[in-house]
């Protein structure tokens, strides 16, 4: 058995890959290695080489079925050795306080798993995890997640307004600066509208959530690529936290009861 662990988290965009310490026992481990390829067809190649020999076992939390084929293709056809594992949501230590906890991403759920790894007890949380989809989540002070909110990120809207139009462009939201507000083309306009009606949007959820979790404050968690566009704009301090939802899945690998 290697010394390390494989967690993956297939996304609708991204597939995202860490290589954990197994001695790692900080609360919420950080990756030693990451990598990430698109979910639709994926090349993991480049990263190939930088694995170590020992049989490595993963585990795997999935949103898009076809990147999670992709990956396990690649791993049983380069890696005939490894074990993978896709994990589901009875065998997160959280407690999922909704009616259908098999429904929920297992990468909302992950993401939990980090959040209460890292929050103050006393406090419960709001996590907003910026991918492909923007979700908003709670957990309570009791570590429960409570489900949340989820919302089309930039780059979907910005799809979404390229497809169903006929005069607007397809354009990246890669802000590297802040858009004005008031856009004087079309551009602009569209930069501003898809900038700061996330932002705008998560900020109207952090506020109706605290106000329907009516206690003690809510710390705010941000994680995934557009946390660090979105997390200064809030009116609320918050932490930004990499790598949250692949370290979730460590934390869930560490709490499996078979070794794996
Ligand atoms: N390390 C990074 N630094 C800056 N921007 C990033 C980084 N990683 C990703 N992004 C950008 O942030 C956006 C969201 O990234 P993230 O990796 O969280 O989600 P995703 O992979 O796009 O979606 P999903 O996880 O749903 O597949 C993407 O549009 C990407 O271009
Ligand atoms: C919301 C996304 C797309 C975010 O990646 C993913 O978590 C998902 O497909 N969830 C399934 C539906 C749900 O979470 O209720
Ligand atoms: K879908």
């Amino acid at each position: 058995m290697s010394g390390v662990w494989g967690a993956v988290d297939v996304g609708n965009t991204s597939i995202h890959i860490g290589l954990f310490d197994r001695a790692d026992s900080r609360p919420l481990p950080a990756p030693t290695t990451t990598f990430s390829t698109a979910s639709r067809e994926p090349d993991f190649s480049p990263w190939a080489a930088r694995l170590p020999r020992e049989p490595i076992t993963w585990n795997i939390v999935s949103v898009n079925r076809a990147g999670q084929a992709a990956f396990e293709n690649w791993l049983t056809a380069t890696r005939p050795h490894d074990h993978h594992h896709a994990l589901d949501h009875a065998e997160l230590p959280l407690a999922i306080s909704v009616a259908a906890p098999e429904k929920v991403g297992m990468d909302r759920l992950a993401a939990a798993v980090g959040a209460n790894a890292i929050r103050d007890p006393q406090r419960p949380a709001i996590i907003i995890d910026a991918g492909s989809a923007i979700t908003v989540d709670v957990v309570s002070v009791a570590g429960a997640f409570l489900g949340g909110a989820i919302v089309p990120g930039m780059k979907m809207a910005a799809r979404a307004l390229a497809g169903q139009t006929d005069m607007l462009p397809e354009i990246t939201v890669d802000v590297g600066e802040v858009p004005t507000a008031i856009g004087a083309d079309t551009l602009a306009a569209m930069r501003s509208g898809l900038f700061y009606s996330a932002v705008g949007g998560v900020r109207e959820l952090i506020e109706r959530f605290t106000a329907q979790l009516n206690g003690p404050a809510p710390q705010v968690i941000f994680a995934g690529g557009d946390a660090a566009k979105l997390a200064p704009q809030m009116p609320v301090a918050s932490v930004t936290i990499d790598h949250l939802v692949l370290g979730g899945v460590a934390i869930a690998a560490r709490h499996a009861k078979a070794p794996r």
